[in-house]
């Protein structure tokens, strides 16, 4: 699968966000971080804004549900727009009925891992989704430092998915900037979510380009023996 760059509107200028996401021109998808201050302690948009930057921009929302109860909300955002929609495993009372809804709906079906969650109870679930994101910090704040410690579960997630033959996308989202991308194409990444290093820059259309080149480096460059 080719690499593919979100950059996060966590770190954009809220007052300014229809702007902020035509900034990233090149991006494959806009990463919306939806927080509800019960599942991470940090509140920031819900549905009404989703519907307004699905009108504000030609790239594709990718819905990062930090919440608790996304049973009830995550089918919303894809009728708000959104193209791809994930939800945490740790608040997801029914998540293969939740994936099979959001894809009834038309969207993408996500679902994300906190650090301390492993991926290896949700393994039968894989076929059910079309991304999974590990969370490379603790979600809830942007500019954090990259956790290197999620490193072995990027890799043995990356296992899973070629061993049983799966497309699905494997996303990483904390931290990503231009020192730690890398580690994380060669460990099996091809989803990269990065927020300061994006909207942190001068220039974060040419942030994104320069990420996107050093993942393709790293992941052509990575001795996996099943290439994705
Ligand atoms: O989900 C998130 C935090 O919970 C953000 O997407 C993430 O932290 C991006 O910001 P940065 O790249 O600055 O770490």
């Amino acid at each position: 699968m080719a690499v593919q760059i979100n950059p996060s509107i966590l770190s954009a200028d809220f007052a300014r966000l229809a702007d902020e996401a035509r900034a990233v021109k090149g991006a494959d998808w806009l990463h919306v971080d939806v927080m509800d201050n019960h599942f991470v302690p940090n509140l920031t948009l819900g549905v009404p804004v989703v519907e307004s930057l699905s009108r504000a921009t030609d790239t594709p929302l990718d819905c990062h549900l930090m919440i608790e109860d996304p049973d009830r909300w995550a089918p919303q955002y894809v009728e708000a727009g959104a193209g791809s929609v994930t939800f945490h495993a740790e608040a997801a009372a029914a998540p293969v009925r939740l994936a099979r809804e959001i894809r009834a709906k038309g969207a993408r079906a996500s679902m994300a891992l906190r650090p301390a969650t492993p991926i290896e109870p949700y393994e039968d679930l894989l076929p059910e989704l079309d991304m999974l994101l590990i969370m490379t910090v603790e979600p809830g704040f942007g500019g954090q430092a990259f956790l290197d410690i999620m490193l072995p579960k990027i890799r043995r997630t990356r296992e899973l998915i070629d061993r049983h033959g799966l497309q699905l996308w494997l996303q990483v989202d904390g931290g990503v900037s231009e020192r730690t991308i890398e580690r994380c194409a060669e460990a099996g990444a091809d989803v990269f979510v990065a927020g300061s290093a994006v909207y942190g820059s001068q220039d974060p259309a040419a942030a994104v380009r320069s990420l996107r080149a050093q993942a393709e480096r790293a992941t052509a460059t990575a001795a996996r023996p099943c290439a994705h």
